[in-house]
């Protein structure tokens, strides 16, 4: 591969270690101003978001392998060895040419004056297979090697342990924690009465979720060359978000009115928006999409552009105060941590603290009992998150005093599975490594006294 993929990818390594840029963004802006093929550009992607994913296990590798503290490096010495143990240990790059290609990036990339020293290290790194350096390093089933092996902060670990463990998943860790490190394929969702999920297959090449009615994964290209995607007709979502924005629409409420008016509280970028509208449509609903900042709302009404008109109206408020209402259904897809995402994005798992999730948890509290005071008697809110965290999810539930519908039963109508497919509920935690998902977090709520 070019030395320019290679150079694109270490400039994007350093956008997010030093500029604290968003891998996605910083890689677009590098390959764009680059002039990159596509070829080149998927091999700068997979290099610069594996190194980022990885670089905790790296890490202990160039430790070892240099017997130096990695963040005593420069940080583009250290950013060229990620990379290189990337190609050696993940991509089978073969240990000369990896060796050769990481001091080039070293020469090239204005780190000349170390291209010793990366010499030196990468014939180290080469001498073991990704299996022996893990051997070496990070052996052992404790929270502490799994997290080096499998590149994680510890306390991400211990939180995932202790979800895990709630749902009677014990046993299943360390293959969650590794499908944080498979890219994940890009998933289609197609907008009931705009296009039907069988017609955006065959425009897009891709084949049929496995669980959503509207879902579409794409094998190859670009969404931004599916036509529908342009049109507004589909839009970019994963699966686990089209099932519980699915799962709100489909579930037993009670409505007073015969036009359900319904709401989508935290609603930027607007994605389960745009399928919860074209659902609402198609029940002769309407929805009202919620949103606390403004450039956010413009998205949410960008990706509503193809709705039926009427149908959604955007406003910008704070949803622990606005009162607009009553609602007969409620999203509160609550801002959380994200952990549920990581294999979506590479920097995250390094980013956040158990800091944010003390934040978050007081935040999702108030908008989740906001909520629902603008519930309609007999209305359903669906709490979510993309995060399984215990605080952010099953404890902000139980604390609400809200009383839970069964989750499985709305999923199992959706999807057409047994209610077994979905856990002990009557929440549901949705797993990457066992739906093929985001970790989706969906609790049905409703007032207590039916009120
Ligand atoms: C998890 S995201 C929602 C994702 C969205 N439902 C989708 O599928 O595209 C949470 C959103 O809530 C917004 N938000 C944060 N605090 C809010 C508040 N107090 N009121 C309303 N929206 C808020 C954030 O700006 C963010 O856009």
């Amino acid at each position: 591969m070019s030395t320019s993929a290679r150079k694109a990818a270490l400039a994007c390594v350093l956008a997010v270690v030093e500029d604290d840029a968003y891998a996605n963004i910083a890689m677009s802006t590098i390959v764009r101003e680059a002039g990159l093929s596509q070829r080149d550009a998927a091999f700068a992607t997979e290099l610069a978001y594996g190194s980022l994913r990885m670089s905790g296990f790296y890490d202990e590798v160039i430790s070892v392998a240099s017997g130096r503290e990695p963040s005593s490096l420069e940080a583009t010495v250290r950013a060229v060895l990620w990379i290189g143990a990337h190609q050696a240990l993940d991509m089978s790059t073969p240990p000369h040419a990896t060796v050769s290609e990481s001091v080039d990036l070293a020469k090239h990339g204005g780190a000349a004056r170390a291209s010793g020293l990366v010499n030196a290290v990468m014939r180290r790194i080469t001498e073991r297979t990704r299996e022996e350096w893990v051997s070496a390093v990070a052996p052992g089933n404790g929270i502490t090697d799994l997290s080096i092996r499998t590149s994680h902060p510890e306390w991400i670990v211990a939180e995932l342990e202790a979800s895990l463990a709630a749902r009677g998943r014990s046993g299943e860790l360390e293959a969650l924690l590794d499908s944080h490190n498979d890219a994940a394929a890009v998933t289609l969702a197609s907008r009931p009465g705009l296009i039907d999920r069988d017609a955006l297959a065959s425009q897009s090449g891709g084949t049929a979720t496995e669980y959503s009615p509207y879902g579409v994964v794409l094998k190859a290209g670009s969404p931004g060359k599916v036509a529908a995607v342009r049109d507004g007709a589909a839009g970019v979502q994963d699966e686990g978000s089209q099932l519980v924005a699915a799962a709100l629409a489909s579930a037993a409420a009670r409505p007073a009115s015969a036009q359900e008016r319904w709401l989508d509280a935290c609603a930027g970028p607007g994605g389960k928006t745009a399928l919860l509208g074209a659902l609402a449509a198609e029940r002769g609903a309407t929805l009202a999409a919620l949103e606390l900042h403004p450039h956010r709302a413009t998205l949410v009404r960008d990706n509503v552009r193809s709705l039926p008109r009427g149908v959604v109206d955007v406003h910008v408020g704070d949803a622990t105060e606005w009162n607009g209402g009553p609602f007969d259904r409620i999203l509160v897809d609550a801002p959380c941590t994200g952990l549920g995402a990581l294999r979506r994005r590479p920097e995250a798992r390094w980013r956040r603290s158990p800091e944010d999730l003390r934040e978050l948890t007081d935040l999702q509290t108030r908008i989740l009992a906001h909520s629902a005071t603008r519930l309609a008697p007999g209305g359903v809110i669906a709490y979510v998150t993309c995060s399984p965290v215990l605080a952010e999810t099953r404890e902000i539930v139980e604390a609400s005093g809200l009383e839970q519908l069964d989750a499985r039963a709305a999923l199992a109508d959706v999807t057409g599975t047994g209610l077994e497919a979905w856990g002990q509920g009557p929440d549901v935690q949705l797993w990457t490594h066992a739906h093929g998902t985001d970790s989706m977090y969906l609790a049905l709520l409703t007032a207590p006294d039916g009120r």
